[in-house]
């Protein structure tokens, strides 16, 4: 079974548009777990442009699905993770100005300082996965830092599988089963959406969890705003 994390960093972002506390980012939380949600994600980022390191916080005590926090291991962040212990970390290398996240790690080139944050995690009993793209070599090179999962960096084979290039999939399901081989949980995100994530899922082995937040959010605006509307123009009937 793939579990669904829901990654609520888009809810930070429409409520730091208006400077207040709307959308509530601990009630959405809490709702999304309500609705089946198997886990929450963040990704704090330094710019606190969405999320905020006071969010992660504050959501410690209402996430009681997995808590998976991603980002850029700098101190900050290692601190945050250290400080709020949330069921996982998922280790992403952004650059500070990128607008989402668009790599995965070299996972030869960076073997010891990876080596070194997750140790450091995992001593204090925090899971620990990787963003990495589907290249074999870096799966290996993941199984070398001592890393308990990866999470495949997705984005391409969603732009494909939009194209129709189903093809896209066999390096998601060669590194995966070749994860699977060396004992690496597999996970997977970047702009899986409800268009693509069936034929994800099937053809991926042993995915244990997906996390997804812009897809799932625009899809939840175009599906309810329907039911809104309607909800607006009885309260205005005189
Ligand atoms: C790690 C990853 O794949 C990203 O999708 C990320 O978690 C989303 O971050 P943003 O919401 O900042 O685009
Ligand atoms: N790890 C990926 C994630 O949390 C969500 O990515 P996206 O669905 O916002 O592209």
């Amino acid at each position: 079974m793939t579990k669904l994390s829901v990654n609520i960093n888009k809810i930070a972002t429409l409520r730091n548009s208006r400077g207040g506390d709307v959308p509530n980012v601990v009630q959405f939380a809490k709702d999304v777990q309500e609705f089946g949600a198997e886990g929450v994600t963040i990704h704090p980022r330094p710019d606190e442009r969405h999320i905020r390191y006071q969010d992660a916080r504050d959501l410690k005590s209402v996430v009681y699905t997995e808590y998976n926090i991603e980002g850029n291991p700098v101190k900050s962040f290692v601190d945050l993770v250290l400080e709020v212990r949330p069921t996982q970390v998922t280790l992403v290398p952004d650059a500070e100005d990128a607008i989402t996240s668009n790599a995965g790690w070299d996972t030869i080139k960076h073997k010891d300082f990876l080596i070194d944050v997750i140790s450091e995690f995992q001593r204090n009993n925090i899971r620990t996965s990787i963003f990495v793209d589907p290249v074999l070599e870096q799966i290996e090179g993941a199984k070398e830092t001592g890393t308990d999962r990866i999470e495949l960096y997705t984005e391409d084979f969603a732009h494909q599988y939009g194209l129709g290039n189903e093809s896209a999939i066999k390096p998601y399901a060669d590194c995966a089963e070749l994860a699977n081989q060396l004992g690496l949980g597999v996970n997977a995100g970047h702009d899986l959406s409800l268009d693509n994530i069936k034929f994800f899922s099937e053809n991926i082995p042993g995915l244990l969890e997906v996390s997804i937040g812009h897809a799932l959010v625009a899809e939840s605006l175009y599906l309810g705003v329907e039911n809104v509307i309607q909800m607006y123009l009885r309260k205005l009937k005189k």
